[in-house]
């Protein structure tokens, strides 16, 4: 089976998304995701200048030789740009070989271990009142988990607190809007709101936090401690990962779950998180982790040091990637959780699916494929629209982690 196309398609239904199409020599074709926000026109043109012309005239069912032809044929291997690009080609040439099998895809990783897959949804508030009250709007949606973020008192902005509850959206400029934050007035701030909603809600639904990279190991140490009342399910990204060891500090500290990985492109970025057991859940995707061929080595080494899944899922992953993870998480053995922040109306439009939300967890289809396509002729009516991350800054203006 023969590659004879292979386009990317830039489409800015409320926000950008890039999407790759591969179509073969025998009337199938496959669609894969390579959206990294805030730089997607990087990997539109490290696909077109780079891998498409090399990618025609291969066969689309030697997935394997592909992705190693991609990775290990790049002398410079392993950055964003990079791997999310050979996400998209592996993840088009998955959805190729499911369709050549008349299969959903996760009859082809090896079949179904559960039913349904537990997701978490985003409640957010400018106060702990209103963060309070958007958690119980989740709870009557039938959530079963929820990410809880809150403004800071004196912070005019907070990472994870957006204006649209649903559909939050961080790359909100076309110049990068600037943040600032004190992690002295964020600590203080935290533990409250958990412990509201425990008052509030009691102990039956999970409750996970962000605190999106901005903590030194000790610092996060005490975060942790703080929570342990609250039982949560997971902390996130309290520390930046370029330092894995860093986690140790942290992991000895405290018995809060953590979590961590939105951000990492390969396994090499957390083997020694998983290894020496010092996270609880990987949070890597497919669409910036190389796809389901290089995601699956990451759940299988996790699996071996009781480490779960726990993909991203924002609003900037599209749904071609959530199709695939959905698949993903339908199969793998050591899942956690799947983050679901659901997209617009308009996103939707441009990518009909055959996922759906049923009572706290996404159910997949029996679509042959990942079970999501591309309506191109409505794609072409939103062009791309330049739209950063925003940037963060202490206090007294020094540059932070956003
Ligand atoms: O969903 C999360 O956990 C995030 O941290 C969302 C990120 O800020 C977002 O994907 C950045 O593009
Ligand atoms: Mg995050």
């Amino acid at each position: 089976m023969k590659i004879i196309d292979a386009k990317v398609i830039v489409t800015c239904p409320g926000r950008n998304f890039v999407t790759l199409k591969i179509t073969t020599d025998q009337d199938l074709y496959g669609i894969g995701d390579a959206t990294l926000n805030g730089r997607e026109l990087a990997v539109a043109s490290y696909l077109q200048d780079h891998l498409i012309p090399c990618l025609i005239g291969r066969d689309a069912s030697q997935i394997e030789d592909i992705w190693q032809f991609f990775y290990r044929g790049a002398y410079w291997r392993r950055g964003p740009v990079g791997m999310t690009a050979i996400a998209a080609i592996d993840v088009a040439l998955w959805d190729i070989k499911a369709k050549a099998a008349n299969m959903p895809l996760y009859q082809l990783l090896g079949g179904r271990s559960r039913d349904g897959v537990m997701v978490y949804g985003h409640a957010n508030g400018r106060d702990i009142a209103e963060t309070v009250a958007e958690v119980g709007k989740y709870i009557e949606l039938g959530y079963k988990a929820i990410r809880a973020q809150t403004g800071i008192p004196g912070l005019a902005s907070t990472y994870g607190v957006s204006k649209d509850k649903m559909y939050y959206e961080p790359a909100d400029n076309d110049l990068p809007s600037e943040n600032l934050w004190s992690t002295s007035k964020y600590l203080n701030s935290v533990p409250k709101l958990f412990e509201t909603l425990r008052e509030t809600y009691g102990y039956e639904h999970h409750l996970l936090h962000d605190t999106h990279h901005r903590l030194t190991p000790i610092e996060a140490a005490q975060l942790g401690k703080s929570l342990e009342p609250y039982k949560l399910f997971w902390l996130e990204d309290a520390v930046p990962a370029e330092l894995q060891e860093g986690f140790r500090l942290f992991r000895h500290h405290t018995t809060t779950p953590i979590a961590v990985g939105e951000v990492f492109a390969s396994i090499h970025d957390c083997q020694q998180l998983i290894s020496e057991q010092l996270i609880d859940y990987i949070r890597t995707t497919i669409v910036h982790a190389g796809g389901i061929t290089h995601l699956r080595r990451i759940a299988h080494l996790a699996e071996l040091y009781h480490v779960r899944t726990g993909f991203h899922g924002a609003t900037d992953l599209s749904p071609v990637t959530m199709g695939a993870a959905l698949h993903f998480d339908t199969w793998v053995p050591n899942f956690g959780i799947q983050e679901y922040m659901r997209h617009t109306d308009e996103t939707d439009e441009v990518f009909p699916h055959d996922y759906h939300f049923d009572n706290g967890y996404l159910k997949v289809g029996d679509t042959p494929g990942h079970g999501v396509d591309i309506d191109e002729a409505k794609a072409a009516k939103y062009p791309y629209k330049r739209a950063y991350l925003p940037v963060n800054r202490l206090e007294d203006g020094t540059m932070f982690n956003w």
